[in-house]
């Protein structure tokens, strides 16, 4: 028989195969289900969704066309996650993400052909339901925000189908601290299990190894800035809208992987939306955020502004810098000590810039604290650039002026020397670049307008070192950079807190306070 002849019937049989499967598929995606044709049986047993190996592998092939939707095919629920049920437009697998409070299940499930997490929330919480759904249509329209796709019900539950994220930052970053410590425990060759945390680590694995979340020194990579910056974004988003989070927490910051890692802001349930020039929500505001992550008013008086989610934002931004620390202590201390104002920042102190702005955003005087669009343009989030930048328009700012005539900034400047150098700063240059510099002019080693000279000249001049000066400083920006900002940690915050108090408004010192470009 000629191979055509063998085919033909073949596709003919694959045909009709392919057909029953689908029939088979659609009646078992309503199985269970509340709100469809209930009750029907399941007669699929063959595998753990009820579907053969071979049948699934076919199935990978096409997509499921129901009542003019078109569907993925169930393998793209990872892991057998195709037990499930169909409400109206989406497919709730059992496969279970996570567990949020009040009963609420988070599932894998597809809503219009297109990856969801189903977040699941029981119905006679049904007033928390409508305000997220508010809230999520208010505010998707960006980057930083959760998307959600669709709503729907059954007699017992509503689902939120949102865009399927990877994980929460909480589960990134405690996978990553654990992935860290197996491979120390490999390197050591030692036999001790390791504890598994709930997310399995393999499904991370692949995020952790690729994406460094700390430089040597426990500073935060270019990709734990990013997504810090990204909740920023998110929340000056909302805040534009004169919508207040409210609940603001590690675990409420979800991550997606695409070209690089991403940070949205979820769980709006709680959050409210201040009407017209509105700044607060005051006493009759309902919903509480999560014990821990509260600012103090929000604690004592329930009283809400904007100013509550900073508060919420410099907890997290600590707790992603120091990896899970909190600037409050241990969880069921944590309420108590914000509401004495009893902080520990210590263990950012390696991070100058961070110290700064978390201790800014954690001042228990709300109208104190900087808003999220102040928050996008503290030298915390400044790239090795504009920090050089910064410190070369610094120094020709100091630079002329008098000593003798009494210059209110140069004796500022001059006045956080034992912080920002801590003794002369030659000792911690080496000889061979003071030797460099010496050829050109005097240098007076305790003074903070001569260093911001040495990096302004050598910044400017750059092609002209030798070859071994231009080693020892390394490339410019980042390399430049990290040779004074690993000598002289405190330099740029210290130089920064006087430019802001003497020469905010000055227009070359603009472009680093002002919002408006956000
Ligand atoms: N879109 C999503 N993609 C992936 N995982 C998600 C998604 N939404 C939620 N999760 C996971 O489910 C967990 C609980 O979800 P969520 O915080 O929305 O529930 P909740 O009941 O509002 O929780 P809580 O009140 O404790 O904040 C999250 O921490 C996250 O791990």
């Amino acid at each position: 028989m000629s191979p055509l002849r063998l085919l033909v019937p073949l596709f003919f049989l694959g045909a009709i195969v392919t057909v029953f499967i689908k029939m088979f598929s659609s009646r078992g995606s309503d199985f269970n289900s509340k709100s469809g044709p209930s009750k029907k049986k399941r007669n699929r047993k063959s595998g753990k969704d009820g579907i053969t190996n071979g049948q699934r592998d076919s199935q990978s092939e096409f997509e499921l066309i129901e009542g003019g939707q078109m569907l993925l095919g169930f393998n793209n629920l990872l892991n057998g996650a195709a037990d499930g049920r169909k409400i109206g437009k989406l497919f709730v697998s059992n496969k279970e993400i996570a567990k949020g409070s009040n009963g609420t299940v988070v599932f894998e499930g597809v809503y219009e052909g297109r990856a969801v997490a189903v977040k699941r929330l029981v119905r006679s919480h049904h007033e928390v339901a409508f305000k997220e759904i508010q809230n999520l249509i208010a505010s998707d329209q960006h980057s930083n925000i959760i998307r959600w796709y669709g709503v729907e019900y059954d007699r017992d539950f509503v689902y939120l189908s949102l865009e399927r994220c990877t994980c929460s930052l909480d589960d990134l970053i405690k996978t990553y601290l654990e992935f860290s410590m197996k491979k120390v425990l490999e390197n050591n060759e030692s036999t001790e299990a390791v504890s598994t945390y709930k997310i399995s680590l393999d499904s991370l694995e692949g995020i952790v190894k690729g994406n460094n979340l700390w430089k040597v020194g426990g500073h935060p990579s270019p990709v734990m800035l990013k997504l810090m910056r990204d909740v920023v974004y998110g929340l000056a988003h909302l805040h534009n809208l004169g919508i207040v989070h409210r609940d603001l927490k590690p675990q409420n910051v979800l991550i997606t992987r695409g070209m690089t890692l991403s940070a949205k802001l979820s769980d709006m349930g709680i959050s409210k939306r201040l009407s017209g020039d509105m700044s607060s929500l005051g006493h009759l505001a309902t919903g509480c955020g999560s014990s821990g992550w509260q600012a103090p008013e929000q604690l004592l008086q329930g009283h809400q502004t904007r100013a509550v989610d900073m508060f919420s934002l410099g907890c997290v931004l600590f707790y992603t810098i120091t990896g899970c620390k909190h600037p409050f202590g241990d969880d069921l201390e944590r309420d108590v000590n914000i509401v004495k104002n009893k902080v520990d920042l210590f263990p950012v102190e390696h991070v100058p810039e961070a110290s700064d702005l978390i201790s800014r955003l954690l001042n228990p005087n709300p109208g104190l604290r900087p808003s999220a669009t102040e928050v996008l343009v503290h030298p915390m989030f400044w790239n090795s650039e504009m920090r050089l930048s910064f410190l070369r328009d610094a120094s020709d700012r100091v630079e002329l002026e008098n000593r003798e005539a009494d210059s209110q900034i140069l004796k500022a400047m001059e006045s956080i020397a034992p912080v920002a150098i801590g003794g002369k700063w030659d000792e911690k240059i080496e000889p061979i670049f003071i030797t460099n510099i010496g050829r050109y002019r005097r240098y007076k080693y305790d003074s903070i307008r001569d260093l911001l000279r040495v990096i302004r000249n050598k910044l400017n001049h750059y092609r002209e070192l030798p070859p071994e000066i231009q080693e020892l400083v390394g490339t410019v920006p980042e390399g430049f950079d990290e040779y004074f900002a690993v000598r002289f940690p405190k330099l740029l915050i210290e130089v920064y807190r006087v430019i802001s108090l003497h020469c905010k408004e000055e227009e070359v010192f603009r472009k680093y306070f002002e919002c408006n470009s956000i």
